[in-house]
């Protein structure tokens, strides 16, 4: 097979050598998938405004975000299970997101332990949580975190329990045995035991597992249990960054899941404006789904994000060559990147304010 030139040949080949089941569990979205096609649909919306005559001979995509130097504004979004595409798992991830100078979060759902996953990795790492209703949990998993290095915490927001996936719900999804949540091992039953003929385990998993009551009120709990900064992921809103800020995140994600919860929930670029009018100057702001090329990520920093994350298409990297799969999707993003920066006479990553795009 010829090497991809592109995300979505990653995903041609990446989604072929995976099970079918897996394939629609990575690749699928929540109810009707609107939102995971408009959420993409959103990037053509947006054009980009090229300035010339601008010495562009080093373009700088280095950032700092809570502290962290990171060489690219580029971040692999928290998945659940990577040992499902690749029996290197997270740990391959770790170092592919390593060696692209960017940002790795590990899902609390990841397959391998976050301690082997920072032991792997080279560059800052974060761990996501959902809100278990065995809160204890959480602490536990706080406290585990800052012992292994981690750097922030990221709370998710939009999954009082996982969506109706038709795909899962069709192939009657569930996680295989020798693959677990080894992080939750001790707190929680294992998905595989909520699989069962016509439905979704993770589903069925998170009615039971999450907690639904969860408001503004008790994050204060979980900020009182660790040193970490907390980032909230899964804000749509400027009213929910605003109340973000004003309850202590130190960060909020623009996101819509990769639209996998709220079906016909607003593309996350199309929020991503009023959210950075409310909150940037307090916050940084972080943006995830449907990130797919370099052009992607630019008009994302130009509606007002540090970082972009990416979620699906290192997957797909990292089930075409594991570690090296996963780092080349990081690579051409990063280069692609790059290459905008070049050819639209904006050298430095402040160069991308709102004048870098146009609406059509
Ligand atoms: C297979 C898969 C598993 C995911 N697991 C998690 C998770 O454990 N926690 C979480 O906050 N988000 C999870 N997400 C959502 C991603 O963090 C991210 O929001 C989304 O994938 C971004 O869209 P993209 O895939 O189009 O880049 C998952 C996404 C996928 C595709
Ligand atoms: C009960 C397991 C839940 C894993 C959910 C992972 C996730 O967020 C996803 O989008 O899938």
């Amino acid at each position: 097979m010829s090497q991809p030139l592109t995300l979505e040949e990653f995903e041609h080949q990446g989604s072929a050598r995976m099970p079918p089941d897996v394939r629609d569990y990575i690749g699928g979205g929540a109810g009707r998938e609107q939102t995971l096609a408009a959420s993409r649909a959103a990037f053509d919306r947006f054009a980009l405004r090229p300035r010339v005559l601008v010495d562009v001979r080093a373009p700088d995509l280095s950032v700092r975000l809570l502290g962290t130097s990171l060489a690219a504004p580029i971040g692999v979004a928290p998945m659940a299970f990577h040992r499902l595409v690749h029996p290197d798992g997270e740990q391959a991830t770790a170092r592919a997101a390593g060696a692209a100078g960017a940002l790795f979060v590990t899902s609390i759902f990841a397959s391998q332990s976050l301690e082997d996953i920072a032991a792997a990795a080279s560059g800052p790492l974060w761990l996501q949580l959902y809100w278990l209703r065995r809160r204890e949990a959480l602490a536990d998993l706080a406290q585990r975190a800052e012992a292994a290095g981690y750097r922030a915490l990221m709370l998710t927001v939009d999954a009082a329990r996982v969506a109706r996936r038709l795909r899962d719900v069709r192939n009657s999804f569930s996680v295989p045995p020798h693959i677990r949540a080894v992080n939750l091992d001790a707190a929680l039953p294992e998905i595989a035991a909520y699989g069962a003929a016509g439905i979704s385990a993770i589903e069925a998993h998170s009615r039971d597992q999450f907690d639904a009551a969860v408001t503004w009120r008790d994050l204060e709990w979980l900020t009182s249990r660790t040193r970490l900064p907390l980032v909230l992921k899964g804000v749509l809103t400027a009213q929910d960054a605003l109340l973000a800020a004003e309850h202590g995140a130190a960060a909020v994600v623009v996101s819509n899941h990769g639209g996998r919860q709220l079906d016909a929930a607003v593309p996350g670029l199309i929020a991503l404006p009023e959210i950075t009018d409310a909150v940037a100057h307090r916050i940084p702001v972080l943006f995830d789904g449907g990130v797919r090329c370099g052009a992607d990520a630019a008009k994302a920093l130009a509606l007002g994000a540090r970082i972009v994350l990416v979620g699906r298409p290192v997957l797909w990297g990292l089930a075409c060559a594991g570690r090296d799969g996963a780092a080349a999707v990081l690579k051409l993003l990063r280069d692609e990147l790059e290459e905008v920066m070049v050819l639209s006479g904006r050298p430095k990553l402040a160069d991308f304010g709102r004048d870098a795009v146009v609406e059509l």
